[in-house]
């Protein structure tokens, strides 16, 4: 089975002169930690706002392990799944522990259970001790990590995760990637876009280059290096397939 699975993808924003996303195929296995690598502009948010169902595709079918996206679908994918976005999606002036109470409600988390819930992960993220303190007072690596938490409490089978590691110090991306492999290695699915290629050629077991709205090459990352002996690393691979101009 595919956790997801996009087909034929279109979408061109209200007043914009060029599409961003132009007939955008691909699909991931399920139970693996696969990335969506891009250049800057190459549609990786877009194609994650249309697998959360934030943004609607002009054209092209999204399923989710299975289950095609349309509006009667959309509680069931819901619970599926879980959204990291590129943003930090808290409340700035309400604690860690009220934001996560908050936002484990959404999902029909009450009372105990929920309390439990974030607790737990407050702690497996290191930040039983800021528990009480407000979010927008935390470090750029408390944030990220509050973020994700947030999307998983409801423990979802398919985490998406929009450059998780983007800006934060080296102890907070450890922890955040240490997390994803154990994630991950619960039988859950993983998707995240990241431009740091030395670590999607480390944890990715698949990934997806796209550029200009399409897709341009995807495999496992030693195999393709292996596809090109000119290439050392991913990041080679990436540069031969997406050139090396500078992107907007
Ligand atoms: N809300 C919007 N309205 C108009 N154009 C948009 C909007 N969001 C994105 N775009 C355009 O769509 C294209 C793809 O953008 P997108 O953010 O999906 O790329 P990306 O691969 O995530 O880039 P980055 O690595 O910079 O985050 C870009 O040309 C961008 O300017």
């Amino acid at each position: 089975m595919t956790s997801i699975a996009v087909k034929d993808l279109h979408k061109t924003y209200a007043g914009a002169l060029t599409p961003s996303l132009e007939g955008l195929s691909f699909s991931f296995p399920e139970g693996k930690i696969v990335g969506l690598l891009g250049p800057n502009g190459a549609g990786k948010t877009t194609t994650i706002s249309i697998l959360c169902g934030l943004v609607k595709a002009g054209s092209g079918s999204v399923k989710i392990f299975d289950i095609t996206q349309d509006a009667s679908r959309r509680e069931a994918i819901k619970r599926l799944i879980g959204i990291v976005p590129q943003q930090i999606a808290l409340f700035p002036q309400l604690t860690a522990k009220e934001n996560l109470c908050y936002f484990g409600n959404l999902y029909g988390f009450k009372g105990k259970a929920l309390k439990q819930k974030v607790d737990q992960h407050l702690e497996i993220f290191g930040l039983e001790k800021a528990a009480d303190k407000e979010v927008g007072k935390f470090s750029g690596g408390m944030k990220r990590r509050t973020n994700i938490i947030a999307a998983i409490l409801h423990e979802p089978r398919l985490l998406i995760l929009d450059e998780p590691t983007a800006g934060v110090d080296v102890q907070s991306r450890s922890m955040i990637l240490q997390f994803l492999k154990e994630y991950n290695q619960k039988g859950n699915s993983v998707v995240y876009t990241s431009h740091l290629l030395d670590e999607a050629q480390q944890i990715c077991e698949d990934v997806a280059i796209i550029d200009e709205g399409k897709l341009v090459v995807q495999g496992n990352p030693m195999d393709l290096i292996r596809q090109h002996p000119e290439c050392r690393n991913l990041e080679d691979v990436f540069l031969h397939y997406t050139g090396h101009a500078v992107r907007d």
